[in-house]
């Protein structure tokens, strides 16, 4: 497949001329082939304009037609063949393993909402049938079904080039929820981004789907971004990026005359949580885990363990001493821009140049496209002050807070702002006290796992990757996993229609065979 550098609207592929955007081979810092044309407001005017005509027709694809399509986008991915692969390992660093990994979790992520969409559930259609005799006044025939909430926004995350992209997690949920996708791409990955939207986009062809159910624009500013969250057209959006990023937008969305949604995955450093019994038994052991998952992929995880809470000692001090090795020995790995590592570097001179934090261990040193991993030490009473200790550091660097008791942890937990996961490291005697934590860490977070780290989200049904603000925007959701689809469904009640006026989900003969709720009752 040829990399064109063109935007992709509806069924076109027209050259943007409103700037240009170029790829940057991530290792060596050279510029790549081609040029991408940046979309003119006209450009995301027809694509929102046909977004907004495929709506009404692509929401009411048979089940069978939908899933079909997503199956059929995740077999153009893959047949894409390498030169997907090795696109995306140029223009993001990230290895080979990784990159066909993120092509198969892509894969399967579509594959499974296929699966959603057959079954029907999502509809979570609920009948409550008339009972016109009732006393002292009758009851109406009502009927329920979730709807699609109209044409998505979706922004390719830098760091999943596949995974979190233009057929990423977002895209997958809104088009089985029957939503049409205009796409954003991210400016670190524009050749991967025109690959893969030239698959969805045959896939909208090969199954004879309305043109407008998907387009791809590149953005040589913020504008498209920006204008795409205000188009009255769009219902809803899916992001993940840095905070600066997501509020930005989620403020666009707040200040339209009609506001919408903007689930936005943001900020999170992850605590991991050293439990006394844990410590002694396996110190060193979950040292080394913790530094093989922080140092995973330079660190660019949203779920990367960038906050260790532990009872000070002799046993979280082999914890430190084992990881600062281990983490001394790691090479210099490259990040996905220069101006994400650059961001890292400024984020790691900050932390080690505070007064309340002691560095322990820096890895290799590398050149400038290159994060060093580091690893840092406070005190829970130095946390607790300094708010800043908080903000996430994008790439391999944590800090471990000593804590001189388990009630001061809880405290810290109570301290910090929403997250995405939390880890706690247990042996059978800490539970009593695992117990206790788990509460804080509810309010907290949107997972909880035990003697793991959060890195590598399975996709799943009963996935949370969400948390209380500012991990998201909307602590309510997820964007991965099935679940995932609710973001972009809405409620609907039909009350006393004809049997002839309802849609098929909610007619008396259930069509399309479905799961029902009839009187509250599966
Ligand atoms: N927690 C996480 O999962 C992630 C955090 N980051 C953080 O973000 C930094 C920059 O990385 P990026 O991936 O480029 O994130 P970013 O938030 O700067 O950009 C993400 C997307 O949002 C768009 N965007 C950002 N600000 C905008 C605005 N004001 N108006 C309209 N569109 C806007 C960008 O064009 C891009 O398409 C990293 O150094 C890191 O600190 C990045 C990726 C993931
Ligand atoms: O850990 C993962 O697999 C997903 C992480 C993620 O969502 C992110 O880094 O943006």
């Amino acid at each position: 497949m040829t990399i064109n550098g063109e935007l992709l609207i509806g069924a076109r592929a027209v050259r943007g001329t409103s700037g240009e955007i170029r790829a940057i081979n991530a290792d060596s810092g050279e510029t790549m082939e081609p040029s991408f044309g940046g979309a003119t407001l006209e450009d995301l005017d027809a694509a929102c304009a046909l977004a907004d005509a495929a709506f009404d027709t692509y929401r009411e694809t048979s089940p069978e037609l939908r899933a079909t399509f997503l199956e059929t986008i995740a077999a153009n991915i893959m047949a894409i063949g390498d030169e997907l692969v090795e696109r995306a390992m140029a223009e993001t660093g990230l290895p080979r393993g990784r990159i066909e990994g993120e092509r198969g979790r892509t894969c399967g992520q579509l594959k499974l909402f296929a699966g959603v969409v057959r079954a029907g559930r999502y509809l979570d259609v609920r009948i409550d049938p008339a009972q016109p005799d009732r006393q002292p006044a009758p009851r109406p025939d009502l009927r329920l079904r979730n709807i699609a909430l109209g044409p998505v926004a979706v922004f390719g995350a830098s760091n999943f080039p596949l995974a979190f992209s233009v057929a990423g997690g977002d895209t997958a949920s809104a088009l089985a929820a029957g939503c049409p996708v205009v796409a954003k791409a991210h400016s670190a990955h524009p050749g991967t981004s025109e690959l893969v939207g030239r698959a969805v986009q045959k896939a909208v062809a090969d199954c004879g789907l309305p043109e407008g159910v998907f387009s791809l624009l590149f953005d040589s500013g913020r504008s498209i971004g920006q204008g795409l969250v205000a188009d009255r057209r769009i219902k809803a959006a899916g992001f993940t990026g840095s905070r600066g990023g997501g509020t930005a937008l989620m403020k666009i969305a707040q200040d339209r005359p009609e506001p919408i949604p903007v689930y936005a995955e943001m900020s999170s450093i992850n605590p991991v949580i050293l439990f006394p019994g844990a410590l002694v038994a396996k110190a060193e052991a979950t040292a080394k885990a913790f530094v093989g998952s922080l140092t995973l992929g330079a660190g660019q995880f949203c779920t990367n363990p960038g906050l260790v809470l532990g009872i000070e000692g002799d046993d979280l001090d082999t914890f430190i001493g084992t990881a600062a090795a281990a983490l001394g020995d790691m090479p210099a790995a490259t990040m996905l821009t220069p101006g994400i590592a650059k961001a890292y570097r400024t984020g790691v001179e900050a932390i080690g140049a505070h007064d309340a934090v002691e560095t322990v261990a820096r890895g290799k040193p590398g050149h400038n496209c290159q994060g060093q991993a580091g690893l840092f030490v406070t005190t829970a009473a130095d946390f607790l002050a300094h708010h800043e200790l908080q903000d996430e550091i994008f790439g391999a660097a944590s800090l471990v807070v000593r804590c001189p008791d388990l009630a001061t942890i809880a405290d810290v937990v109570d301290h910090l702002e929403g997250q995405l996961t939390a880890a706690i490291h247990i042996v059978e005697g800490d539970y009593p006290e695992a117990r206790k934590l788990i509460p804080h860490l509810e309010r907290k977070v949107g997972r909880i796992l035990v003697n793991g780290f959060g890195t590598g989200v399975e996709v799943a049904h009963a996935m949370v990757h969400g948390g209380p603000y500012p991990s998201t925007a909307d602590g309510r959701s997820t964007s991965v996993g099935s679940l995932a689809i609710n973001r972009f469904l809405r409620p609907v009640s039909y009350q006393d229609l004809p049997d002839d006026l309802l849609p098929d989900a909610l007619k008396q003969a259930n069509p399309l065979g479905i799961e029902r709720l009839v009187d509250g009752e599966r």
